[in-house]
């Protein structure tokens, strides 16, 4: 057992289990060989309905949250200060960590109109200053809190914004700045190719961090804060501590030790970064450490009508909603911060349910929360952080209404007034205009490693396939050797991507006739059947998945070793993220590519791409780089995912 013993049953409330395996060493819980299960205790001792650990204290100390917002709408019951707990008192949920006292010296206390929390604007004293290296340095930016700040004036600062670093960055006050810029020629350091045979790749079963030290960063903007060096940096409660430590992350990657003080000094962030290097923890972390030290659970949340958020996370697909969600519950773990999801193709009605306990932070995909939102269940008067994780995606997928609606035409803080994190492993054209309407003008922008590039990690190999009996008949030839290399160990898994969702149905069922374990996933699946493919596919029962994009991007399951380009995509961006599904956390991957002549229009990019991240690249790929082939038979550019 994990000892996750996750007591958040604001979960997705529809009797589906957290994802249980990658990366946490969980076995998983499915018997039936589809990843079937009964949907109440799910190992992870909830309880159906649980009374959570907070219960009763959680519903009973604010008596008196009536009022109006702070939007001014008389949406939300909003405390009156005089009804509102000592923060001491109330906080004991938050933290096992006993510096509560310490934590409050020199507080100054605001309350805003929200359900169940409210927020304490944190007034640093120099005692605060000199304990904690995190918060000294993020103070001593000069942006004091920035979430506080907004809502408050009076917000005390540091009178010396004078950096005291040793690291150049810190010292500098610079505008524009590589901070490392050595990329490995491979990634022993030897200078010999450490995946002679993708069977091999992937046999490291833990996270490697390591990999990625020698990453270059980018950091593009004012007196930006140091980065960390260590998770300890951060400054945050003890509990937090206690749940990285349980999540494996000895050490954070370059993208967490860059975007996590940006997050928490309250600028604006544009983020890029390679595939598997860790966002979803660069947000989620700042945002969780934010709203235990800055805000204050009062207590009784029943009573609210519209749930409140103070942080809304959107992200285009429904698994990779599912995903944040279950990482997000990971790090709130034992505190009082309130995490739930929102996604399409599941009833309406359990989720409302869910939300109307109270949400501090809230996962979406944008279509679920728009229509939430029309239905009025859900207000984002007070949203603080906005995250837009793949927003290129999101764009891609068409979701650009429902976004407008969410951050334009809604409730939701203008920018300046709520802090806005843009986080994707590639921005094309339609990213930096979001950025520039959605992102205050004095972002941060952080790249690591060369946006839109491929790790080191991924050995890239492609092959020329005229046929499609060809194509399948090599496909069936990884599924042999995966199966031998099987044995009684823990399966690797492939994914195959296909482009279009008949082409997967079809190859599925071929796949299955000729015996093999292969299930899919694509958008015209139901959800329950794709909530079911995914957990077989995790569990190793079924090692083989075939799917459309909608697998492409943010899919985290530690032990695929090999993604398969069945059929290449248009676009190199794509590429990047399919086959960023393997070489993760710092593990070996290895993705083969089929090409085609009709694949001729991609192959100047794939070269590029290829020779940047120091592949092999074949005479007759350079041949169509070179020849500038016509696209023969152009596919259809219509989504079909
Ligand atoms: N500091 C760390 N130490 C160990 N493992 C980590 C660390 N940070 C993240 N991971 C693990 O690495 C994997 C990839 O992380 P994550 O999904 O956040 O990557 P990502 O950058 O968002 O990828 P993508 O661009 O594909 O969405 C996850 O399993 C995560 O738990």
């Amino acid at each position: 057992m994990s000892g996750w013993e996750h007591n958040d049953d604001g979960g997705d409330g529809w009797g589906l289990e957290p994802s249980s395996t990658d990366g946490w060493g969980l076995e998983p819980r499915s018997s039936d060989g589809w990843g079937l299960e009964p949907t109440s205790s799910d190992g992870w001792g909830l309880e159906p309905s649980s009374t959570d650990r907070w219960g009763s204290e959680r519903r009973t100390s604010n008596g008196g949250t009536s009022g109006p917002s702070r939007s001014g709408k008389g949406l939300l019951p909003s405390p009156h200060p005089s009804n509102l707990p000592n923060p001491k008192n109330v906080r004991r949920n938050a933290s096992s960590s006993g510096k509560f006292g310490e934590m409050y010296k020199g507080y100054e206390e605001r309350y805003v109109g929200h359900a169940g929390r409210t927020r304490q604007n944190h007034q640093y004293n120099e005692d605060d200053l000199n304990t904690n290296y995190g918060r000294r340095e993020l103070d001593k930016s000069g942006y004091g809190r920035g979430i506080g700040s907004r809502m408050t004036n009076n917000l005390s600062r540091p009178k010396s914004i004078v950096r005291h670093g040793t690291l150049d960055v810190v010292e500098g006050g610079f505008n524009q700045m590589t901070i490392v810029d050595k990329l490995p020629k491979s990634i022993d350091g030897a200078g010999n190719d450490p995946y002679p045979d993708y069977s091999s790749a992937c046999s490291n079963g833990n996270a490697n961090i390591d990999a990625y030290q020698n990453v270059s960063v980018e950091v593009n903007g004012k007196d930006v804060p140091r980065p960390l060096n260590s998770f300890k940096d951060i400054g945050s409660e003890v509990v937090i501590q206690i749940n990285i430590e349980k999540c494996g992350y000895k050490q954070p990657t370059p993208i967490q030790k860059h975007a996590i003080p940006v997050c928490l000094s309250g600028r604006d962030l544009m983020a890029t970064a390679q595939t598997g290097s860790g966002k979803t923890a660069a947000f989620c972390l700042p945002i969780i450490v934010d709203i235990l030290r800055c805000c204050t659970n009062t207590g009784d949340s029943t009573s609210v009508s519209m749930a409140a958020p103070f942080a809304v996370i959107l992200s285009p697909t429904r698994e990779l909603t599912s995903q944040i969600h279950e990482e997000a519950k990971k790090f709130s773990h034992n505190t009082s911060v309130r995490v739930a999801v929102v996604y399409g193709g599941v009833p309406i009605g359990v989720q409302v349910n869910n939300l109307q306990r109270g949400v501090d932070i809230l996962v979406a995909t944008p279509g679920r929360l728009s229509d939430l939102m029309d239905r009025r269940k859900v207000t984002l008067s007070n949203v603080e952080f906005l995250v837009l994780d793949e927003a290129d995606r999101m764009l891609d997928m068409g979701f650009e209404p429902q976004i407008r609606r969410i951050v334009e035409e809604g409730d939701m803080p203008p920018v300046k007034q709520r802090q806005t994190l843009l986080f994707s492993a590639t921005f094309p054209n339609e990213i930096k205009r979001l950025a520039r309407t959605y992102l205050s003008e004095d972002h941060v922008h952080l790249s690591v490693g060369r946006t839109g590039s491929s790790t080191n990690l991924i050995k890239q190999v492609v092959e020329r396939h005229l046929e499609v009996t060809s194509k399948r008949n090599r496909l069936l030839e990884f599924f042999r050797k995966q199966e031998m290399r099987g044995g009684k160990e823990r399966t690797m898994l492939t994914v195959v991507f296909v482009e279009t969702k008949r082409e997967v149905d079809s190859l599925t069922e071929w796949l299955c006739r000729m015996g093999c374990s292969a299930t899919s996933i694509h958008g015209d699946r139901t959800q329950y059947e794709r909530e079911r493919s995914m957990k077989a596919f995790r569990s190793g029962k079924m090692p083989m998945l075939i799917a459309t994009d909608v697998a492409a991007r943010g899919l985290d399951v530690s032990d695929i070793s090999l993604v398969v380009n069945y059929d290449l995509p248009r676009e190199i961006d794509t590429y990047v993220h399919r086959i960023g599904r393997t070489g993760r956390a710092g593990r070996m991957g290895t993705a083969i590519s089929f090409f085609s002549e009709n694949d001729a229009s991609l192959a100047k990019p794939l070269v590029d791409l290829l020779k940047e991240a120091k592949q092999e690249v074949p005479e007759w790929l350079l041949d169509f780089a070179d020849s500038r082939h016509t696209r023969v038979g152009r596919r259809s550019s219509s989504k079909n995912w």
